[in-house]
């Protein structure tokens, strides 16, 4: 049975019991033969700290080179090819190597010998256990709401006018523009449900959507609005919240940091662009390389991924803010 945010948000249904069933997994995504497959090891190793019962899927394209292929296997990932997808015809000549890059991300769908997923960007951390987030009602599509105020949105009307869904009552939704824009997340992180059925229609779908400029993420937003609930930040902390909206973050109880600001990769990192020199910056880029270089948190081959019982998280919701 379906519910909507509102008796989600008040605890008041029965957790669903297929649930509890099937196989999960984490899945990432690596593409090219650069240094992404840094961020990957990093990932598996702090999934490995933070004592995931579940192992890490990568989905590589045919580009991944072999010896970046056993890097991830020597670090206990499961390294699975998939076939580019590419935009839709007509539309290759702008930014192709983005949108294939981008658009294969949706590969993922096929991976039915899993009921669940929680798919991780490569240049995600984790750093406490989020394997209780398996355990919210089947039948959604869950992830962050994402945040308007950077560059990146230039040319939104979004941007234009300053509004952002992480603060809807600063600068309110014009209402002789319409109605306000539906929640947008942002795709680096989600709990998805892999199915042929979804992944046909993904696809099909793909083919008659021209390119947007924030590739899958527009598409899958669109595709999963009807279905989409949002989880806290915590769950995926986009560094621009940092500056942007001081008063809404708790570091502390950052459970997943997405390091996607331009200068943010930490193992890229320059400190040299804008806001990179911040004391927060520095420290969550010093914790990403406190993990990746911790030998202790190397795979050893024989062992499970996880070492213990994740600990059962109580599920929580974000309530949506009033100008959704
Ligand atoms: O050369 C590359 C580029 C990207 N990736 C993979 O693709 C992911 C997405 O790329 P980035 O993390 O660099 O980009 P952003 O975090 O800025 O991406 C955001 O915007 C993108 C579209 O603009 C996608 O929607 C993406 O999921 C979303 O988190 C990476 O994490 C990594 O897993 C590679 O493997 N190799
Ligand atoms: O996915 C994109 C990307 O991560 C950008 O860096 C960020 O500014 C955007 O808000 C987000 O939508
Ligand atoms: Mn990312």
């Amino acid at each position: 049975m379906k519910m909507d945010s509102r008796e989600m948000l008040n605890g008041s249904f029965e957790m669903d019991q297929d649930c509890c069933k099937g196989k999960r997994a984490y899945v990432t995504f690596l593409a090219g033969n650069g240094d992404y497959v840094k961020g990957v090891v990093g990932l598996a190793k702090g999934l490995r700290k933070a004592k995931s019962k579940y192992p890490l899927v990568v989905a590589v394209l045919p580009d991944v080179p072999e010896d970046h292929r056993k890097i991830l296997e020597s670090q206990g990932c499961i390294v699975r090819e998939i076939e580019p997808v590419y935009p839709p015809l007509n539309h290759t000549q702008f930014a192709m190597a983005y949108y294939v890059i981008n658009y294969s991300k949706l590969r993922i769908w096929e991976f039915v010998e899993y009921s669940k997923m929680i798919y991780l960007d490569g240049d995600i951390q984790v750093f406490g256990n989020i394997d209780h987030l398996f355990e919210y009602p089947d039948g959604y599509f869950y992830a962050v709401m994402d945040c308007f105020c950077e560059n990146t949105w230039n040319g939104t009307p979004q941007r234009q006018i300053g509004y952002c869904q992480q603060c809807p009552e600063k600068v309110q939704w014009p209402p002789e523009m319409g109605p306000a824009p539906p929640l947008y997340f942002n795709a680096g992180m989600f709990l998805f449900e892999p199915s042929f059925e979804t992944s046909y229609n993904l696809l099909q779908s793909l083919e008659v959507t021209p390119p947007t400029s924030f590739a899958e993420q527009d598409f899958l937003n669109m595709f999963f609005k009807d279905i989409y609930r949002p989880i806290p930040s915590s769950y995926n902390f986009v560094l621009a919240m940092l500056w942007r909206h001081p008063e809404n973050v708790d570091l502390d109880n950052v459970k997943v940091v997405h390091y996607c600001a331009a200068g943010a990769k930490p193992w890229r990192f320059t400190g040299k662009e804008e806001n990179m020199q911040r004391e927060d910056i520095k420290m969550l880029v010093k914790k990403w390389w406190d993990i990746y270089s911790d030998e202790s948190l190397d795979y050893c081959e024989g062992s499970p991924p996880q070492m213990q019982e994740p600990n059962n998280g109580v599920a929580q919701y974000v309530t949506a803010p009033s100008a959704a």
